[in-house]
Protein backbone atom coordinates (compact mmCIF):
# COMPACT_ATOMS: atom_id res chain seq x y z
CA UNK A 1 0.00 0.00 0.00
CA UNK A 2 1.63 3.46 -0.88
CA UNK A 3 -0.23 5.95 1.27
CA UNK A 4 1.50 8.94 0.07
CA UNK A 5 -0.84 8.43 -3.16
CA UNK A 6 -4.09 8.24 -1.54
CA UNK A 7 -3.94 11.66 -0.85
CA UNK A 8 -3.06 13.75 -4.40
CA UNK A 9 -5.34 16.36 -5.01
CA UNK A 10 -4.01 17.53 -8.30
CA UNK A 11 -3.05 14.84 -10.77
CA UNK A 12 -1.43 14.03 -14.63
CA UNK A 13 -2.53 11.69 -16.48
CA UNK A 14 -0.23 10.88 -19.40
CA UNK A 15 -1.48 8.45 -22.06
CA UNK A 16 1.12 7.00 -24.83
CA UNK A 17 0.81 6.18 -28.30
CA UNK A 18 0.65 2.87 -27.56
CA UNK A 19 -2.03 2.27 -25.23
CA UNK A 20 -4.65 4.27 -27.65
CA UNK A 21 -3.60 2.59 -30.96
CA UNK A 22 -3.70 -1.26 -31.48
CA UNK A 23 -1.02 -3.27 -32.98
CA UNK A 24 -3.15 -3.46 -36.48
CA UNK A 25 -3.15 0.53 -36.30
CA UNK A 26 -6.68 0.95 -35.38
CA UNK A 27 -7.88 2.71 -32.52
CA UNK A 28 -8.28 1.66 -29.46
CA UNK A 29 -11.87 2.79 -28.66
CA UNK A 30 -12.27 0.43 -25.42
CA UNK A 31 -9.14 2.26 -23.91
CA UNK A 32 -10.40 5.76 -24.82
CA UNK A 33 -13.31 4.77 -22.80
CA UNK A 34 -11.78 3.50 -19.88
CA UNK A 35 -9.78 6.62 -19.79
CA UNK A 36 -12.56 8.46 -20.11
CA UNK A 37 -14.51 6.59 -17.38
CA UNK A 38 -11.53 6.84 -15.08
CA UNK A 39 -11.03 10.48 -15.38
CA UNK A 40 -14.41 11.33 -14.96
CA UNK A 41 -14.83 9.47 -11.69
CA UNK A 42 -11.52 10.84 -10.11
CA UNK A 43 -13.06 14.23 -11.18
CA UNK A 44 -16.29 13.43 -9.27
CA UNK A 45 -14.69 11.95 -6.44
CA UNK A 46 -13.08 15.79 -5.77
CA UNK A 47 -9.75 15.19 -7.76
CA UNK A 48 -8.31 17.71 -10.14
CA UNK A 49 -7.55 15.96 -13.35
CA UNK A 50 -5.01 17.22 -16.35
CA UNK A 51 -4.56 14.69 -19.34
CA UNK A 52 -1.71 14.96 -21.57
CA UNK A 53 -2.34 12.59 -24.43
CA UNK A 54 -0.28 11.56 -27.38
CA UNK A 55 -2.43 10.08 -30.06
CA UNK A 56 -2.74 12.81 -32.90
CA UNK A 57 -0.11 11.06 -35.30
CA UNK A 58 -1.70 7.74 -34.54
CA UNK A 59 -5.16 8.48 -35.00
CA UNK A 60 -4.17 10.31 -38.00
CA UNK A 61 -2.17 7.48 -39.67
CA UNK A 62 -5.42 5.48 -38.67
CA UNK A 63 -7.48 7.96 -40.50
CA UNK A 64 -5.81 7.93 -43.83
CA UNK A 65 -5.21 4.23 -43.77
CA UNK A 66 -1.33 4.42 -43.40
CA UNK A 67 0.43 1.99 -41.72
CA UNK A 68 3.75 3.75 -41.06
CA UNK A 69 4.57 7.36 -40.59
CA UNK A 70 5.99 8.87 -43.55
CA UNK A 71 9.23 10.49 -43.01
CA UNK A 72 8.55 14.12 -44.09
CA UNK A 73 7.87 16.60 -41.38
CA UNK A 74 5.34 18.20 -42.83
CA UNK A 75 3.89 15.12 -43.85
CA UNK A 76 3.46 13.95 -39.98
CA UNK A 77 2.63 17.68 -39.20
CA UNK A 78 -0.75 17.23 -41.19
CA UNK A 79 -1.11 13.48 -40.21
CA UNK A 80 -1.51 15.36 -36.57
CA UNK A 81 -3.85 18.24 -37.72
CA UNK A 82 -5.86 15.27 -38.83
CA UNK A 83 -5.84 13.15 -36.04
CA UNK A 84 -5.67 15.54 -33.26
CA UNK A 85 -9.73 16.79 -33.90
CA UNK A 86 -10.26 13.37 -34.76
CA UNK A 87 -9.01 12.02 -31.15
CA UNK A 88 -10.87 15.17 -29.54
CA UNK A 89 -14.18 14.36 -30.80
CA UNK A 90 -13.72 10.19 -29.98
CA UNK A 91 -12.79 12.33 -26.65
CA UNK A 92 -15.58 14.41 -26.29
CA UNK A 93 -18.23 11.59 -26.97
CA UNK A 94 -17.15 9.45 -24.18
CA UNK A 95 -16.29 11.75 -21.51
CA UNK A 96 -19.71 13.36 -22.37
CA UNK A 97 -21.01 9.98 -21.73
CA UNK A 98 -19.91 9.87 -17.93
CA UNK A 99 -20.84 13.40 -17.14
CA UNK A 100 -17.40 15.26 -17.69
CA UNK A 101 -16.22 18.41 -19.61
CA UNK A 102 -13.07 19.10 -21.02
CA UNK A 103 -11.07 21.33 -23.11
CA UNK A 104 -8.12 21.11 -25.07
CA UNK A 105 -5.06 23.08 -24.71
CA UNK A 106 -2.19 22.37 -27.91
CA UNK A 107 1.23 23.04 -26.20
CA UNK A 108 5.03 24.09 -27.40
CA UNK A 109 8.01 23.87 -24.72
CA UNK A 110 8.45 27.66 -25.64
CA UNK A 111 5.44 28.77 -24.27
CA UNK A 112 7.04 27.69 -21.05
CA UNK A 113 9.93 29.48 -21.77
CA UNK A 114 8.67 32.82 -21.65
CA UNK A 115 6.96 34.21 -18.53
CA UNK A 116 4.03 35.83 -19.87
CA UNK A 117 3.05 32.88 -22.45
CA UNK A 118 3.36 30.27 -19.39
CA UNK A 119 1.20 32.69 -17.04
CA UNK A 120 -1.53 32.75 -19.47
CA UNK A 121 -1.46 28.91 -20.16
CA UNK A 122 -0.92 28.38 -16.34
CA UNK A 123 -3.61 30.66 -15.37
CA UNK A 124 -6.22 28.70 -18.09
CA UNK A 125 -5.08 25.52 -16.32
CA UNK A 126 -6.22 26.98 -12.90
CA UNK A 127 -9.42 28.44 -14.22
CA UNK A 128 -10.31 24.63 -15.80
CA UNK A 129 -9.86 23.17 -12.98
CA UNK A 130 -11.50 25.59 -10.79
CA UNK A 131 -14.96 25.01 -13.09
CA UNK A 132 -14.16 21.00 -12.47
CA UNK A 133 -13.27 20.75 -16.13
CA UNK A 134 -10.43 18.16 -17.40
CA UNK A 135 -7.82 20.11 -19.22
CA UNK A 136 -6.43 18.15 -22.63
CA UNK A 137 -3.24 18.43 -23.17
CA UNK A 138 -1.24 17.40 -26.80
CA UNK A 139 1.89 18.89 -28.01
CA UNK A 140 1.01 21.46 -30.53
CA UNK A 141 2.91 19.24 -33.48
CA UNK A 142 2.06 21.47 -36.21
CA UNK A 143 3.64 24.09 -35.67
CA UNK A 144 6.36 22.67 -33.23
CA UNK A 145 9.75 23.12 -34.80
CA UNK A 146 12.20 23.29 -32.21
CA UNK A 147 12.41 19.73 -31.57
CA UNK A 148 12.18 18.54 -35.13
CA UNK A 149 15.56 17.82 -36.15
CA UNK A 150 15.22 14.19 -35.98
CA UNK A 151 13.51 12.32 -39.22
CA UNK A 152 10.52 10.35 -37.52
CA UNK A 153 9.89 11.75 -34.06
CA UNK A 154 8.64 14.61 -32.31
CA UNK A 155 8.92 16.10 -29.05
CA UNK A 156 7.95 13.76 -26.67
CA UNK A 157 4.90 14.12 -24.01
CA UNK A 158 6.55 12.73 -21.36
CA UNK A 159 8.83 15.73 -20.47
CA UNK A 160 5.70 17.68 -21.69
CA UNK A 161 3.44 15.63 -18.88
CA UNK A 162 6.13 16.31 -15.91
CA UNK A 163 6.90 20.16 -17.45
CA UNK A 164 2.77 20.70 -16.66
CA UNK A 165 2.92 18.64 -14.05
CA UNK A 166 5.80 20.82 -11.54
CA UNK A 167 4.48 23.87 -13.74
CA UNK A 168 0.89 23.56 -11.97
CA UNK A 169 2.46 21.75 -8.51
CA UNK A 170 0.67 18.82 -9.38
CA UNK A 171 1.16 16.12 -6.42
CA UNK A 172 1.02 13.21 -8.59
CA UNK A 173 2.08 12.38 -12.78
CA UNK A 174 0.51 8.80 -13.48
CA UNK A 175 2.59 7.70 -16.74
CA UNK A 176 0.39 5.50 -18.41
CA UNK A 177 2.83 3.19 -20.96
CA UNK A 178 2.97 -0.09 -23.11
CA UNK A 179 5.01 -1.70 -20.25
CA UNK A 180 3.69 -2.57 -16.41
CA UNK A 181 6.54 -0.33 -14.88
CA UNK A 182 10.42 0.41 -14.55
CA UNK A 183 12.35 -2.98 -15.82
CA UNK A 184 15.58 -3.41 -14.38
CA UNK A 185 16.70 -3.85 -18.34
CA UNK A 186 14.53 -3.60 -21.29
CA UNK A 187 12.05 -6.50 -21.00
CA UNK A 188 11.38 -6.72 -24.65
CA UNK A 189 14.94 -7.45 -25.12
CA UNK A 190 15.47 -9.50 -22.02
CA UNK A 191 12.23 -11.77 -20.89
CA UNK A 192 13.82 -12.20 -17.62
CA UNK A 193 14.11 -8.53 -16.59
CA UNK A 194 12.36 -7.38 -13.19
CA UNK A 195 9.98 -5.01 -12.45
CA UNK A 196 11.42 -1.71 -10.13
CA UNK A 197 8.65 -1.49 -7.86
CA UNK A 198 10.23 1.44 -6.42
CA UNK A 199 12.22 4.47 -7.18
CA UNK A 200 13.13 6.56 -3.78
CA UNK A 201 15.84 8.46 -4.77
CA UNK A 202 16.90 9.92 -8.32
CA UNK A 203 20.36 8.06 -7.98
CA UNK A 204 18.52 4.96 -8.06
CA UNK A 205 17.51 5.63 -11.58
CA UNK A 206 20.45 4.79 -12.92
CA UNK A 207 20.39 1.04 -12.13
CA UNK A 208 17.70 0.41 -15.06
CA UNK A 209 19.14 0.06 -18.26
CA UNK A 210 16.91 2.33 -19.97
CA UNK A 211 16.43 2.54 -23.83
CA UNK A 212 14.22 4.25 -26.17
CA UNK A 213 11.35 3.80 -28.07
CA UNK A 214 10.41 0.04 -27.80
CA UNK A 215 6.90 0.20 -29.96
CA UNK A 216 5.65 1.18 -33.50
CA UNK A 217 3.91 4.53 -32.22
CA UNK A 218 5.69 5.25 -29.24
CA UNK A 219 8.46 7.85 -29.64
CA UNK A 220 10.18 8.52 -26.51
CA UNK A 221 11.04 5.07 -25.11
CA UNK A 222 11.91 4.79 -21.46
CA UNK A 223 14.98 7.40 -21.54
CA UNK A 224 12.17 10.02 -21.61
CA UNK A 225 9.75 8.57 -18.91
CA UNK A 226 13.06 8.63 -16.26
CA UNK A 227 14.08 11.86 -17.16
CA UNK A 228 10.02 12.77 -16.32
CA UNK A 229 10.29 10.87 -13.06
CA UNK A 230 13.97 13.12 -12.21
CA UNK A 231 11.77 16.44 -12.92
CA UNK A 232 8.82 15.38 -10.69
CA UNK A 233 11.26 13.88 -7.42
CA UNK A 234 13.61 16.90 -7.92
CA UNK A 235 10.35 18.88 -7.17
CA UNK A 236 9.46 16.91 -4.42
CA UNK A 237 6.90 15.01 -6.07
CA UNK A 238 5.46 12.21 -6.95
CA UNK A 239 5.13 9.78 -10.15
CA UNK A 240 3.83 6.35 -11.15
CA UNK A 241 4.63 4.69 -14.03
CA UNK A 242 2.24 2.00 -15.24
CA UNK A 243 0.55 -0.54 -17.79
CA UNK A 244 -1.97 1.29 -19.83
CA UNK A 245 -3.67 -1.75 -20.88
CA UNK A 246 -6.55 -0.68 -18.76
CA UNK A 247 -6.43 2.77 -18.32
CA UNK A 248 -8.61 2.17 -14.92
CA UNK A 249 -5.82 1.63 -13.59
CA UNK A 250 -5.51 4.85 -12.57
CA UNK A 251 -7.85 4.58 -9.91
CA UNK A 252 -5.74 1.90 -8.33
CA UNK A 253 -2.92 4.15 -8.17
CA UNK A 254 -4.87 6.90 -6.68
CA UNK A 255 -6.04 3.92 -4.09
CA UNK A 256 -2.44 3.64 -3.41
CA UNK A 257 -2.34 0.37 -4.89
CA UNK A 258 0.80 -1.73 -5.37
CA UNK A 259 0.82 -1.21 -9.00
CA UNK A 260 3.63 -0.31 -11.55
CA UNK A 261 6.71 1.33 -10.72
CA UNK A 262 6.35 4.90 -7.59
CA UNK A 263 8.73 7.29 -7.89
CA UNK A 264 8.69 9.10 -4.76
CA UNK A 265 10.41 9.92 -1.74
CA UNK A 266 8.56 8.11 0.83
CA UNK A 267 9.22 4.88 1.40
CA UNK A 268 5.93 2.25 0.37
CA UNK A 269 4.43 1.53 3.88
N1 LIG B 1 14.34 -0.49 -18.41
C1 LIG B 1 13.18 -0.52 -19.11
N2 LIG B 1 12.01 -0.83 -18.47
C2 LIG B 1 10.83 -0.84 -19.14
N3 LIG B 1 10.71 -0.55 -20.48
C3 LIG B 1 11.85 -0.23 -21.17
C4 LIG B 1 13.12 -0.18 -20.51
N4 LIG B 1 14.05 0.19 -21.43
C5 LIG B 1 13.40 0.38 -22.58
N5 LIG B 1 12.06 0.14 -22.46
C6 LIG B 1 11.08 0.25 -23.56
O1 LIG B 1 10.29 1.45 -23.40
C7 LIG B 1 9.00 1.18 -23.99
C8 LIG B 1 7.97 2.23 -23.54
O2 LIG B 1 8.13 3.44 -24.25
P1 LIG B 1 7.24 3.86 -25.54
O3 LIG B 1 7.31 2.77 -26.57
O4 LIG B 1 7.66 5.22 -25.93
O5 LIG B 1 5.76 3.81 -24.94
P2 LIG B 1 4.56 4.87 -24.90
O6 LIG B 1 3.97 4.92 -26.28
O7 LIG B 1 3.65 4.26 -23.89
O8 LIG B 1 5.09 6.21 -24.46
C9 LIG B 1 8.72 -0.22 -23.51
O9 LIG B 1 7.78 -0.88 -24.31
C10 LIG B 1 10.10 -0.90 -23.59
O10 LIG B 1 10.27 -1.58 -24.80
N1 LIG C 1 2.37 14.61 -29.95
C1 LIG C 1 2.51 13.30 -30.59
C2 LIG C 1 3.04 12.22 -29.66
C3 LIG C 1 4.40 12.45 -29.07
C4 LIG C 1 4.74 11.40 -28.00
O1 LIG C 1 5.37 11.71 -26.98
O2 LIG C 1 4.28 10.11 -28.19
P1 LIG C 1 4.31 8.93 -27.08
O3 LIG C 1 5.75 8.48 -26.90
O4 LIG C 1 3.44 7.87 -27.63
O5 LIG C 1 3.77 9.50 -25.81
C5 LIG C 1 1.13 12.81 -31.04
O6 LIG C 1 0.10 13.21 -30.48
O7 LIG C 1 1.09 11.98 -31.96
Amino acid sequence: MRNALTNCRRVVVKIGTSSLIHESGRVNLQAIDRLAYALAAMSNAGSEVVLVTSGAIGVGLAAQHLTSRPAAIAEQQALAAIGQSSLMRLYGERFTDYGASIAQLLLTHDVFDYPASRRHVLDTIDALLARRVIPIINENDSVATDELDHKTTFGDNDQLSALVATSIEADLLIVLSDIEGLFDRNPKQHPNAALIPTVAAPAELAQARATGAGSRFGTGGMVTKLKAASAMMAAGKQMVLCSGADPRIVLKVVAGADVGTWFGKEEAQ
